[in-house]
This record gives structure tokens, C-alpha cells and sequence, in this order.
């Protein structure tokens, strides 16, 4: 396919998505519907549309759409058409190469688009990319640092792996990448974290991922890990394992006895087969299976994920303050419920991918408040700034 044709096909699939669809089952299904495409236009065109998603505010209005994500009192929703003329817009790219009269191209500029405001014009949160009940959220915490906080998330995030230091050393895996033409390099959030540079779409074949040298994480999460007192010996809950990404870290850590829970089962089937790749024991266990005595129980609790929008720019625009409200007693409950399974002495860890303080610190004083037994030994917010996606981590200590 030609450049513009990738972008007409990005149109197709951005009018979809703006139709309320969701981006990965409408680029599936697109694929599917042109097996004519090759790996390296379906992954140019999946650039195109998530781009567009984590830039919808800006490219909807440099496209004509006055900035809006969705059908409004002031018009409809943005079409992949204005997304497009947005996004071409913003590189300062000649309109008339993309929109003309070729085969396969976008159908010409009409009078009106040929008049279109510039970006300096819009209001804050619509050159922030953010929807405009969230900007105070991030702005009551980040403060200064809002505005480039939320330029991280307008941008691709880099690819992290996790380098299993049961498996490898950090230069022996960058060479079991190396293999297959995979570059990454060392960061500083992390001791185990590398930035793949150069392959990223490689990974998931490559024999460094499938030998369990390397793991696919986020340097964030890898660096929550960090933060934990975990030793030799210890009983480990994973109370929302999810994937188990953060049991694999935890294993790789010391010599674990792992527990991984999930309130929805289905969601940890690919645990056996990880924990087999990394070389490491990790149980799977429901609710009346757990024991009431862990050493450390860690809630990675379902949270709004706005610390890691750059990944997943659909959320951004779902979000509605009820279901923020939902989350937030879904995590209080969460904590509660996990209290009785913390020894005495014990930790209990409360970990979100968020940065807003509902979900974070607001969180942690009202647990406090409900439960004098514990005390908070540390808690780190780490933002965007950091170069991977935000998280906030608290480690409480359960009295003697
Ligand atoms: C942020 S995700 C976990 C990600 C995972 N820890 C990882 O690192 O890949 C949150 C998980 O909490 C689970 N969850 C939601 N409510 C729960 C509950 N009441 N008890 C246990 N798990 C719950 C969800 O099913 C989801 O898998």
C-alpha cells in the first residue's frame, strides 16, 4: 500500500472508532477484510489510529472539529477524516499530497478545510489532549509538571522489557536480543529495565522472549516492584494478579513462595505458561484457597489507568466521573478485604497505574483512617517524567 493509501484506510477505521467501536477489534477486523495488506501497512495504519487517539483533542481541532471527542451540543463527533487532516496538520505536512484526486487518496480539500484554526487558538486541555473534567485532576497533583506529564502521553510510549536476573545479566540479554536485531538499553528506573531502541515488534518472536530471558513490562511497574521488602522465604499474595506480571517481577526478586488471585480466574490463564518461560513457581488460587497469614499481600488494584494512557489513548476518552467514583470504592474495598490476609508484622502494598489523588494518596488516608492497625512506610508516585507510565505504589506495615 502507498503512504496516502494507509491513511485513507486509517480514515475507514477511525470512523468507526469514533462510532464507538473499539480501536484493536476494528484494526483486527480491517485486517481481515484486506488480507492484501502487508505486516508493515497494518502496523503503519495501527500507528496512524492510535495517534490520532491519544491526540483526538488537538487533531479534531486542527481538523475543523473544535476540539470535541464526541457528538456535542457544539456538533458531532470528529471524523477519521478530520482526524487525519489534524494529524497531517500537526507535522506541518503539505495537505495537498494526502487529499487529492490519486487513486487510493482521500478525496480532495474542500473550501472549508482549506481555512482551518490553528492550535495556538484552542483552550488548554484541547492542546493538552485531555478531556476537560480530568485537566484539574492532573493539575491538582502534578502541578508545574501537568502540561509535560500530558505531552508524555500524546507521544508512543517506548517498549520495556524486565531482564530475569534468574535467567541473565542485563549485557547477557541485550546480546540474546542482539540475535534478533533487537537494541535496548539500560534505564534508569529500573535495574532490570531495558528500552528497546531498535525491534520492537521482533520481541514477542525473539528466543530472548521465548526462553524467559526478557519479559515485556513497563519500567514503571518494574520500579513498584523495587520498592517492595520482599526476602528470601517470604509467603507472597498477589491479590489482583490480573496477567501476573507483577508476580513474574516478585519472582525474580528472591526466593518466593507466590500466590496469585484474581476475582475473575480467566484472567490469569497465561500465568502457568509465563511462570514456565521465566523458570519460576507461581500457584493460582481462589478465594477459599487463600491463606490468612501472607508476609506481603499486594493489591494491583483496577484503576482508571492515567498513568498509562499514552498505551491505551482509548480510555482517556471513556472515562466518565461515575465510573471514576466506582474505582475508587472498588480499591477501598479491595484493601479491606485483603486485610485479613496480612500477617502481623506484615505488609500489606497497594499499587494503581494512575496519578490522580481519588485513586492514590486520598486512597491511603482513608485506609488509615479505617484502619488504625496500619502504618504507611513509604509511598512513591512515579510520573511519565520518570520515561515510563505513571504509577503509585504505598507499603504499609501491618502493627504487631
Ligand atoms: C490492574 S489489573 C492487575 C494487573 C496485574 N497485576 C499485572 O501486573 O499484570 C487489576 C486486576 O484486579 C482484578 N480485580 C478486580 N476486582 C477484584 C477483586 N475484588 N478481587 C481481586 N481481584 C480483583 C481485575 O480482574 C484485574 O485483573
Amino acid at each position: 500500500m502507498t503512504p496516502v493509501a494507509r491513511i485513507s484506510a486509517a480514515i475507514e477505521i477511525l470512523d468507526q472508532v469514533m462510532a464507538g467501536e473499539a480501536a484493536e477489534r476494528v484494526l483486527t477486523s480491517w485486517g481481515r477484510g484486506h488480507r492484501f495488506a502487508g505486516s508493515k501497512d497494518r502496523a503503519a495504519i495501527r500507528d496512524h489510529v492510535f495517534d490520532a487517539l491519544r491526540c483526538l483533542r488537538s487533531y479534531a481541532w486542527l481538523g475543523g472539529a473544535g476540539g470535541r471527542i464526541a457528538d456535542g451540543d457544539d456538533g458531532p463527533a470528529p471524523t477519521g477524516r478530520q482526524l487525519m487532516i489534524g494529524a497531517l496538520r500537526s507535522t506541518d505536512t503539505d495537505l495537498g499530497t494526502v487529499f487529492n484526486e490519486d487513486r487510493f487518496a482521500p478525496a480532495p480539500l474542500s473550501t472549508e478545510e482549506l481555512d482551518l484554526p490553528d492550535l495556538a487558538q484552542a483552550p488548554r486541555a484541547v492542546q493538552l489532549d485531555c478531556p476537560d473534567w480530568i485537566l484539574p485532576l492532573y493539575d491538582a497533583v502534578l502541578g508545574d509538571d501537568t502540561d509535560a506529564v500530558l505531552a508524555c502521553t500524546q507521544r508512543r510510549a517506548p517498549v520495556f522489557l524486565r531482564v530475569n536476573s534468574n535467567k541473565a545479566t542485563l549485557t547477557q540479554a541485550q546480546d540474546a536480543l542482539g540475535v534478533d536485531a533487537i537494541e535496548a538499553i539500560t534505564h534508569p528506573l529500573s535495574p532490570c529495565a531495558l528500552e528497546v531502541t531498535q525491534g520492537a515488534r521482533a520481541v514477542a518472536r525473539s528466543q530472548a522472549y521465548l526462553t524467559g530471558v526478557v519479559e515485556l513490562q513497563d519500567a514503571g511497574s518494574q520500579a513498584i516492584i523495587d520498592a517492595l521488602p520482599l526476602a528470601d522465604g517470604m509467603h507472597v499474595l498477589d491479590y489482583c494478579a490480573g496477567g501476573g506480571g507483577k508476580s513474574l517481577a516478585m519472582a525474580a526478586k528472591a526466593d518466593l513462595s507466590i500466590t496469585a488471585h484474581d476475582i475473575d480466574p480467566a484472567r490469569m490463564q497465561d500465568i502457568a505458561p509465563r511462570a514456565s518461560r521465566a523458570g519460576v513457581q507461581i500457584k493460582t488460587a481462589r478465594m477459599n484457597d487463600l491463606e490468612a497469614n501472607y508476609d506481603l499481600v499486594l493489591c494491583d488494584a483496577p484503576c482508571s489507568g492515567s498513568g498509562s494512557w499514552a498505551r491505551a489513548p482509548q480510555a482517556k476518552w471513556l472515562l466518565q466521573d461515575t465510573r471514576l467514583q466506582d474505582l475508587t470504592q472498588l480499591q477501598a474495598h479491595i484493601l479491606d478485604e485483603s486485610v485479613p490476609r496480612v500477617r502481623s508484622g506484615g505488609s500489606l502494598v497497594y499499587a494503581t497505574c494512575s496519578l490522580f489523588a481519588v485513586e492514590n494518596t486520598d486512597q491511603v488516608a482513608a485506609f488509615l483512617t479505617r484502619h488504625p492497625e496500619f502504618s504507611l512506610k513509604m509511598d512513591r508516585l512515579i510520573t511519565p517524567l520518570d520515561g515510563g507510565d505513571g504509577f503509585y505504589v504505598a507499603v504499609f506495615t501491618k502493627n504487631s
